[in-house]
C-alpha cells in the first residue's frame, strides 16, 4: 500500500507543447489509484504564493492536444534563494502533500533537487523543454513540435527565397543548444547550420556562397540557432552583407512560434509515458529526486544531479552530410 496520499504537479520555466498531456496523465493515473492530485499554478512561484488547486479527472478532459500549460508557468526569482523554497514547503505542509512532479527544464530541476534536499521532499522530473538539452533522456516534451514548427515555417520560406533568388537567414531557438537548429536543418535542405555546439567560422560560409554563386546555386539557406556564438540571424547577416553586398539577404526570427502549437503524436506519447510512470515512482517509494526520461524507448530514471544541461558533442560528419546533401 502506497505511503503517498497527496501530490502536486507544476509546470515551470519555458513552456513545452505536450505538458498538458503529462498533466493530463498524472491527474488520471493519480486519480485512478486514488491518490489526490493537486495542480500548482505558476510554477514555483505559485508554489511559494499557494496557487494550489485540486484536480480531478474531469478537469484535464480535452487537454491533450492543447499547447501551452493549463497549469501556467513561470521563471520565478524568490524559488533561488532559502525563504522562498521555506515559504513553498509551508504551502506544501498547509495541503500535506508527500510528493511533487516537476515538468520543465535544467532549471526547474536544480530548483527541485535542493528544495528536496532541504525540506525532505520527494520530487520526480518530467523533461519538458523545446530545446532538448538535457542529460539522461533521448527526448523532451516539446522538441518534436517545435521542430517540425521550425520545419514548416523554413519550407514556406524556401518558396519566396527560390522564387526571389535570395539568401535566407533563419533563427530558430535553442538558448544553449543547437538541437532545433540540427534537425530543422538537415530536414528542411539547409545549406548550413550554426551551432553553440561548434565554433562559427563566417569567412568559410562567405567562401562557400561565392562558390555557389559561381555555380548559379542562388538559394541559400542558413539556419542559426538562437544561441550560437556568432551571435544570431542578424550578426550572420551584418558579417555576409559586408562582403557580399550584392546578395539579396533577408533575416527571419522565428522566435515563440516554436513554443506554441498543439503537440504531435510523439509529443503527446511521450508525455503520457512519463507522466503515468511519475504517479508510480512516487506511489513506489522508488526513483525519487530523479528525472524521469526516455533512452533507447525505455524508461530511464536519472537522479537529479545528474539531470544536467546536455551539450552533445556533434560528429562532425553531420556538417559534412549536411554541405554535401545541400550541394
Ligand atoms: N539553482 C536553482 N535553485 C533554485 N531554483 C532554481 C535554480 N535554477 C532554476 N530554478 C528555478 O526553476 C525555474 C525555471 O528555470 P529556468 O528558467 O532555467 O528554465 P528551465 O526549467 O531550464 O526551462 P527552459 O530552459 O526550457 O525554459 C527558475 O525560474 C527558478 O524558479
Ligand atoms: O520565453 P523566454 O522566457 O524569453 O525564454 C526563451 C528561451 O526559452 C526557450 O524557448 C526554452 O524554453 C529557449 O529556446 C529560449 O532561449
Ligand atoms: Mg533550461
Amino acid at each position: 500500500m502506497s505511503k503517498v496520499k497527496n501530490i502536486a504537479v507544476l509546470t515551470s520555466g519555458g513552456d513545452a507543447p505536450g505538458m498538458n498531456a503529462a498533466i493530463r496523465a498524472i491527474v488520471r493515473t493519480g486519480n485512478y489509484f486514488q491518490l489526490n492530485v493537486y495542480g500548482v499554478m505558476y510554477g514555483y512561484r505559485g508554489l511559494i504564493n499557494g496557487e494550489i488547486m485540486k484536480m480531478d479527472s474531469r478537469s484535464v478532459a480535452n487537454i491533450i492536444q492543447r499547447g501551452g500549460t493549463i497549469l501556467k508557468t513561470a521563471r520565478c526569482k524568490e524559488f533561488f534563494g532559502y525563504e522562498g523554497r521555506q515559504r513553498a514547503y509551508e504551502q506544501l505542509k498547509k495541503y500535506q502533500i508527500d510528493g511533487l512532479i516537476v515538468i520543465g527544464g535544467d532549471g526547474t530541476f536544480k530548483g527541485a533537487l535542493t528544495f528536496s534536499k532541504e525540506f525532505d521532499i520527494p520530487c520526480i522530473g518530467l523533461p519538458g523543454t523545446i530545446d532538448k538539452d538535457i542529460d539522461g533522456t533521448d527526448f523532451t516534451i516539446g522538441f518534436d513540435t517545435a521542430v517540425n514548427t521550425a520545419v514548416r515555417a523554413i519550407d514556406k520560406i524556401r518558396d519566396t527565397a527560390e522564387a526571389h533568388d535570395r539568401l535566407f537567414i533563419v533563427e530558430v531557438m535553442g538558448r544553449d543548444a543547437g538541437y532545433i537548429a540540427l534537425h530543422s536543418g538537415i530536414a528542411t535542405g539547409a545549406e548550413h547550420v550554426l551551432l553553440p555546439e561548434r565554433p562559427t567560422k563566417i569567412q568559410d560560409i562567405i567562401n562557400e556562397l561565392q562558390a555557389n554563386e559561381r555555380r548559379k546555386k542562388l538559394v541559400n539557406i542558413i539556419v542559426v540557432a538562437e544561441g550560437d556564438e556568432s551571435g544570431g540571424a542578424n550578426e550572420v547577416a551584418r558579417a555576409i552583407k559586408e562582403q557580399l553586398p550584392h546578395f539579396d539577404t533577408r533575416v527571419c526570427i522565428l522566435g515563440h512560434i516554436q513554443r506554441g502549437g498543439s503537440p504531435t503524436c510523439m509529443d503527446r506519447v511521450i508525455a503520457s509515458r512519463l507522466g503515468y510512470a511519475a504517479v508510480q515512482a512516487l506511489m513506489e517509494g522508488k526513483h525519487h529526486n530523479c528525472m524521469i526520461g526516455i533512452v533507447n524507448n525505455q524508461l530511464h530514471y536519472t537522479p537529479l544531479e545528474k539531470a544536467v544541461k546536455a551539450r552533445q558533442g556533434i560528429d562532425p560528419e553531420w556538417f559534412q552530410m549536411i554541405r554535401i546533401l545541400a550541394s
